[in-house]
């Protein structure tokens, strides 16, 4: 039988289960509804993102614009990434960062726009305040930051002391020292014990203490035997990849970062505070130096640009201040460090996959030596390459510089937009437009190059065999215009020199499977250095190509 309060009390509870069951349903519903308009929403705006493509070269995503093509970019070899797209846009595309962010910028590799921001409209297209307050506290008022007349006062004078016979003698005399006392024993070295080397940081520290010569007049000494770390080099090193890292933080983080002393910004401070130790140092043993010499009347004197720019006055006929002198000296050890010694480390890994290449520069040294009373005689190992001699080998210049098309050391710049303007091309510049010149992508494309663009081939700078340069805003290695790179001349001889040196005496493999990529960073560095082995070259080598001169 059935409890009446028994039934009440059943169907009350089923009642609330069925209330239950219904509700939760809704509320599911509801859910289901909300999920639903939002995967609506989602493949909405994913079609519309991914339609941009086709006009913007990139998805659009709202709120983040083209971010997450950047980061899936940068997992990979971003140049080449941003090589893919600009030749998909014919040249020039406008890259949309989040709304949040700076980055916003308009990146172009066609050669008309290059020669237009270059030089045909150089006062509209500065480095600008954003470039220059994110290097400030490394490289101050310097001649890689600076613009207007601070750049131009520094440019003149540099310039007349980069084209003295003077400075030419102080730059050939260090290269033909460190070459000779200090390159080749530690590769010599390595052959002797069977060494595995990392070419790339070897070359670096040959061209740091180079500079270091030309800016300061001292020898940090990276090259000594045992390669040791030195301090200043160090500093300097971790200083510039800190600057590096600002580029890709948004302002207000690192300008707080930098404030609280946090991070990256903790290591920036204590890494310039190093640099400036050392600069500081050097100005004033310099400054007793120079007094003494001037007590003493002494007529030998240095031609390092430190040396130099002490003995000039500001426009109000004033010595230049020591935080300016250290600014001159910092900048020009910037620009110098590294840019030869990544080009020459890219260069030796392309003469690795091109043997002909190798033999044709190997044909020429020999062909230019041969005339030399010790190599008649069969004295091969002791030629010193005579600066003259350097000046003949037009092939080895010509691979150089194919080696720099494929492999810019600065494999992209920046130019900020003063005034509304138009490229060439028909893109629009608003005031403040950050423009990024793609010189890695410019070696790789078809309409500027060729259809072999993308080989290795010295030829194309070849005319009934000598080199023959090309316009600056098609070949933009070394940038073009007023700030055309000041080091250009040096950085050829320099590179000659070296590559020279080696060839004649050394065959260079790398070792097998090391992985070859580039590094993200100012210049175009190999992300884990060139790992190679070197043998000594045979005599008979050279004897073949002796022969037939
Ligand atoms: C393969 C070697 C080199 C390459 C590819 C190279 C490339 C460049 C590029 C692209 C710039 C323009 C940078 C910019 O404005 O953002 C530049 C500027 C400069 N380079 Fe070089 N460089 C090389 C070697 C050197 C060397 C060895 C020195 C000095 C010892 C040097 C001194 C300078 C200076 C002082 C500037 C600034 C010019 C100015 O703004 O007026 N470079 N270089």
């Amino acid at each position: 039988m059935i409890n009446p309060t028994n039934l009440s009390s059943f169907s009350a509870s089923d009642e609330l289960a069925t209330g239950n069951f219904v509700s939760r349903r809704l509320f599911f519903l509801k859910h289901i509804q909300i999920i639903e308009l939002f995967i609506a929403l989602f493949v909405f705006i994913a079609i519309h993102s991914l339609r941009q493509k086709k006009h913007h070269g990139l998805p659009v995503w709202p709120v983040l614009g083209m971010l997450p093509s950047l980061v899936s970019g940068l997992r990979d070899n971003m140049y080449d990434w941003m090589t893919d797209i600009v030749i998909n846009q014919n040249g020039t595309f406008l890259f949309k960062g989040p709304s949040f962010s700076s980055l916003n910028c308009v990146v172009t590799s066609d050669p008309r726009n290059i020669e237009h921001l270059l030089k045909t409209k150089f006062p509209n297209f500065p480095k600008g305040p954003f470039f220059r307050d994110t290097v400030r506290d490394l490289l101050g008022n310097g001649i890689f930051s600076a613009d207007d007349e601070t750049w131009q006062r520094q440019r003149k004078t540099a310039s007349i002391e980069f084209h003295s016979a003077k400075f030419r003698q102080l730059t050939t005399e260090s290269l033909l020292e460190l070459v000779h006392s200090r390159l080749l024993p530690v590769l010599e070295n390595s052959i002797k014990q069977s060494l595995t080397i990392d070419l790339q940081d070897i070359l670096l520290r040959l061209t740091f203490d180079n500079v270091c010569m030309i800016a300061f007049g001292v020898d940090p000494g990276c090259l000594r035997p045992g390669l040791p770390e030195i301090p200043f080099a160090k500093a300097f090193e971790d200083a510039t990849e800190a600057t590096v890292l600002r580029f890709v933080t948004p302002t207000c983080i690192w300008k707080i970062m930098r404030y609280f002393n946090l991070g990256m910004e903790k290591k920036l401070k204590n890494s310039i505070k190093e640099v400036d130790e050392f600069a500081d140092d050097v100005i004033r043993t310099r400054k007793k130096e120079l007094s003494l010499q001037f007590d003493n009347n002494m007529s030998k004197k240095r031609s390092d640009l430190l040396t130099v720019f002490m003995g000039l006055k500001d426009e109000d006929g004033h010595p230049f201040s020591d935080r300016f002198l250290r600014d001159i000296c910092v900048n020009f050890i910037l620009a110098g460090r590294d840019t030869s010694s990544v080009a020459l480390s890219w260069f030796f890994w392309l003469l690795h996959h091109n043997p002909m290449v190798e033999e044709r520069i190997l044909e020429e040294i020999c062909g230019i030596v041969s005339e030399r009373e010790e190599v008649k005689k069969g004295e091969y190992q002791s030629v010193i390459f005579r600066p003259e001699e350097i000046k003949k080998m037009d092939y080895l210049q010509a691979a150089l510089s194919d080696a720099l098309r494929l492999y810019p050391s600065v494999p992209v710049d920046h130019k900020e937009v003063v005034e509304d303007d138009i490229f060439p091309d028909g893109t629009i510049l608003k005031k403040g437009t950050k423009v990024i010149y793609a010189i890695y992508a410019m070696g790789r494309m078809e309409g500027i190059w060729g259809k072999d663009c993308r080989e290795f081939k010295p030829e194309r700078w070849l005319r009934d065999g000598r080199f023959i340069s090309e316009s600056a805003y098609k070949f933009t290695a070394f940038n073009g215009g007023p700030r055309l790179c000041l080091g250009k001349d040096f950085a050829y001889y320099q590179m000659k020199f070296v590559a020279a040196s080696v060839i004649y005496r050394y065959h260079v493999k790398v070792v097998e499977n090391h992985p070859v990529e580039p590094k993200l960073a100012l210049t175009m560095y190999m992300k884990h250095g060139l790992k190679v082995i070197l043998s000594g070259r045979d005599e008979s080598e050279i004897q073949k190509y002796l022969k037939t001169n």
